[in-house]
């Protein structure tokens, strides 16, 4: 597998709101990797996230560079990056079945083999037979599993995960993490994890980095 096209480099990024600096951070993160971003409530991690997707909001100021497979794409659009997002309410449409869910995701695909490849991508996960389910008749896991193959298969470069278990009991939470964990690394994609939960960043088992909050503090 060719690992370098996937990696991320965030270099030398300073993010500021107003005058006052929010975070700044130095990392790189290869193909395969999941890096576990965890801080207190406010330090910025939505705003990273934000900044990897190319959706600062404007009340904020964005210094430093990001690289994706040795590409500058700080100013690449949003649409254009292959930096794909899944978070808690990952909302499905409940006026699509699941297969029409997932297929919303796979713009790349010629419309002939998509079918073939969601009922693949169901029973990978578990899922087979119910393309033609509604979303609200599914499990809250298996809702998980569907919003996931609808990233996936979008075939992004970058994943990134804002608290993507939080909502999961805890038995179906170690389940769904480590099937989306197995994904991300089969498919040698590189994982931007936000948590609270020191499980989620034990499992992920690659560097953690602690954004501390606001002006004084350094985030790396
Ligand atoms: N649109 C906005 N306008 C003004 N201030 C904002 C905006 N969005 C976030 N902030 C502020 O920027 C700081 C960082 O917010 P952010 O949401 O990135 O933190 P977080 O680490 O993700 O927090 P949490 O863990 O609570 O989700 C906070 O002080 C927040 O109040």
């Amino acid at each position: 597998m060719d690992t370098t096209h996937n990696m991320l480099r965030i270099q030398n990024l300073h993010i500021y709101k107003g005058d006052a600096l929010l975070l700044e951070l130095d990392t790189t993160v290869s193909a395969g990797e999941i890096l576990t971003i965890m801080g207190p409530s406010g330090s910025g991690k939505s705003t990273l996230l934000n900044w990897l997707t190319g959706m600062l909001e404007p009340v904020f100021r964005a210094e430093g560079k990001l690289e994706l497979g040795g590409h500058d794409i700080t100013q690449t659009p949003s649409h254009l990056r292959q930096i794909a997002l899944l978070f808690q309410d990952s909302l499905l449409f409940n006026h699509l079945s699941v297969s029409g869910n997932i297929e919303f995701g796979m713009q790349h695909s010629e419309s002939s083999t998509r079918k073939q490849r969601v009922s693949e991508a169901l029973a990978s996960v578990g899922l087979s037979g119910m393309e033609a389910r509604a979303p609200k008749s599914l499990s809250g896991g298996q809702q998980a599993r569907v919003a996931l193959l609808r990233v996936l298969l979008n075939e992004p470069k970058v994943i990134l995960l804002d608290e993507p278990f939080s909502k999961l009991d805890s038995e179906l939470r170690q389940a769904t993490r480590e099937l989306v964990f197995e994904q991300i690394r089969q498919r040698g994609l590189t994982a931007i994890l936000v948590t609270h939960d020191q499980s989620d960043a034990d499992a992920a088992a690659g560097k953690v980095i602690n954004l501390t909050h606001t002006a004084s503090g350094k985030s790396c």
